[in-house]
């Protein structure tokens, strides 16, 4: 089972690579920004992308449902089983709009309402992030194939009793997401857009990634299954589970605090 989600992380992997080529595609030749019905931004980028990535999943996971971005916002709602795949095309639309190249794309697969496997690419970047039951990232270039020689293991940093590196969203931070990552111990701030945020973490960059502000189930899914393969974790601020498939509240998610590695925490991580 374990090294079955390791595999599928491989193949999200190559899908992202796919998609990144539309996506990169409208990057650099110039877009027009439209506004979806619950204001935010979004390019040809997204949907040509989305279309890609769930031609692909179609065929690696076929009949597994999928709650993605913009079939979403198009009004198309699927039936969540125990497994379902998230997808966000472009995270950090905002990010790309500003082409300050924070964006990624990013699938997970849910199972038991805990995200096992899952792949976040930063095509701009050239940097891919993939968590099965091992973490890896490494360079890859938009439409090449995952290549091993470049790829590393990825582990979160053991949590620091100070000093702390707080990674918080460059568009949307708040005063009350400052004010607790303060209270965790934080002496250092980093901005940054999209998924990238848990990749920071789970590659030791940064100690913890508090959010306060709406985030939607795609939008955190990859990122969430990167870090806890790298060893660290994803809770609500009071420490209680962050679960997926709320349907109920339309798989929109509460805050939620991103942590590396707790002090006591064993080398190996298990999963529910
Ligand atoms: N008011 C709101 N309601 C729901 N989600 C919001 C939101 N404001 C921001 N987000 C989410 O935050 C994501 C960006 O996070 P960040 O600021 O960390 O880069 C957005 O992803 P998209 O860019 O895919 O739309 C969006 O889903
Ligand atoms: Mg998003």
């Amino acid at each position: 089972m374990s090294l079955e989600h390791d595999a599928l992380a491989r193949s999200f992997a190559d899908i992202c690579l796919k998609a990144a080529i539309e996506v990169m595609d409208v990057y650099d030749s110039g877009f027009v920004v439209t506004s979806k019905d619950d204001r935010s931004p979004v390019t040809a980028a997204d949907t040509r992308a989305e279309a890609v990535i769930l031609e692909a999943l179609a065929k690696v996971m076929p009949g597994v449902p999928v709650l993605a971005e913009e079939s979403f916002s198009a009004g198309f709602r699927p039936d969540i089983e125990r497994e379902f795949l998230l997808v966000d095309p472009v995270d950090g639309t905002k990010e790309f709009i500003n082409r300050n190249g924070e964006f990624t794309i990013n699938i997970a697969l849910i199972s038991g309402r805990v995200p096992v496997a899952g792949c976040v690419y930063a095509p701009a970047l050239k940097r891919i992030y993939l968590g099965g039951r091992a973490g890896l990232s490494g360079d890859a270039a938009p439409g090449s194939r995952l290549d091993d020689a470049t790829l590393a293991p990825l582990k979160a940093r053991v949590m620091p009793e100070t000093e702390r590196v707080a990674v918080m969203s460059r568009s949307h931070a708040d005063e009350r997401t400052r004010a607790f990552a303060l209270s965790q111990g934080a002496a250092a701030a980093v901005n940054a857009g999209s998924s990238l945020k848990f990749c920071l973490v789970a590659e030791g960059k940064a100690d913890l990634y508090p959010r306060f502000g709406p985030t939607m189930e795609w939008d955190t899914g990859a990122g969430h299954a990167v870090l806890i393969a790298a060893g660290g974790s994803v809770t609500g601020p009071d420490g209680s589970p962050f679960l997926y498939g709320k349907t109920e509240q339309g798989y929109l998610n509460g805050c939620f605090v991103a942590r590396g590695r707790l002090p006591s925490a064993p080398d190996s991580h298990v999963r529910l």
